[in-house]
């Protein structure tokens, strides 16, 4: 499949420091690519870049081969970058319902006019209860989103994310923070979506279990330049990426 995103010599420096450094890769629908590298190596620096929640220093972002460079995050995400877990995506006092259902009404564009209309009311309605199903998430259906739980609160985000269907899935560790019973959940999301084989997907992921489950491929970051591109299996073997993950474990086993 061709090309639906892409970065050009993608840079952005941080004072003296080049946070991200002249990335360029491309991304093909139907592929789940999983973004890894030691901490600090720039992982979420470059969403942010692809994003648009920061500006580069240099070089592009490219969506259909159109540049980006003058769309900021909103505009990016209009046209198809669909970035989860930033919290601030939620309308804290609306409930969960309402949160999905604001969402596909943008994405139907669906003005004031017809939304009076009793059918249109159902419809999305409807839809939104079976997005609320799919993130397991119905019986919360009237809860301020304020009033969730960290991980339902996430599994909200990926509920709103879907009710966007963007082109790209920007999913920046996305079960951070969760339990042990909530993570399959929005694995198990991702995985249907990767399913379809029709959407491009990002994930910056420091659980290497994970990578190894849902990566089609992966591309390693470190100090910021792209140092490695490929099938999970090759990838994941290089020293850089042990050293990273084995780093993780031993601070995870020092702080317990
Ligand atoms: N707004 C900023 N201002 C200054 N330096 C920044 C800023 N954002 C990130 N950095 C620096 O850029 C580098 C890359 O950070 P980034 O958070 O992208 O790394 P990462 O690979 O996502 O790390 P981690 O795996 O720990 O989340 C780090 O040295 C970080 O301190």
């Amino acid at each position: 499949m061709s090309i639906s995103l892409e970065t050009r010599a993608l840079t952005v420096n941080f004072g003296g420091h080049v946070a991200v450094n002249q990335v360029s890769c491309a991304f093909r629908p139907g592929t789940l690519t999983a973004i890894v590298g030691p901490n600090g190596a720039g992982k979420t620096t470059y969403f942010n870049l692809i994003s648009g929640q920061l500006p580069a220093s240099g070089g592009e972002v490219l969506l259909n081969g159109e540049s980006l460079t003058r769309h900021g995050a909103a505009a990016r995400a209009r046209g198809g970058l669909g970035r989860a877990f930033q919290l601030t995506n939620l309308f804290p006092r609306l409930s969960v319902l309402e949160n999905v259902r604001l969402v596909l009404q943008a994405r139907h564009r669906t003005g004031l006019r017809l939304l009076t209309t009793w059918f249109s009311q159902r419809h999305l309605v409807e839809e939104a209860g079976d997005i609320l199903e799919q993130i397991s998430l119905a019986a919360r259906r009237d809860t301020p989103a304020s009033a969730l739980s960290h991980g339902d609160q996430r599994k909200l985000e990926v509920g709103l994310l879907l009710a966007m269907q963007p082109q790209v899935f920007m999913f920046d560790e996305p079960t951070a923070g969760m339990s042990h019973d909530e993570a399959p959940v929005i694995l198990e999301l991702i995985a249907r979506i990767q399913a379809r084989r029709d959407k491009t997907i990002l994930l910056v992921e420091h659980k290497m279990d994970v990578v190894e489950r849902l990566a089609d491929r992966v591309i390693v970051l470190n100090h910021g330049q792209l140092v490695a591109d490929g099938a999970p299996a090759a990838v994941m073997r290089l020293r850089v990426v042990q050293e990273a993950y084995l780093g993780a474990e031993v601070a995870a086993e020092e702080a317990a």
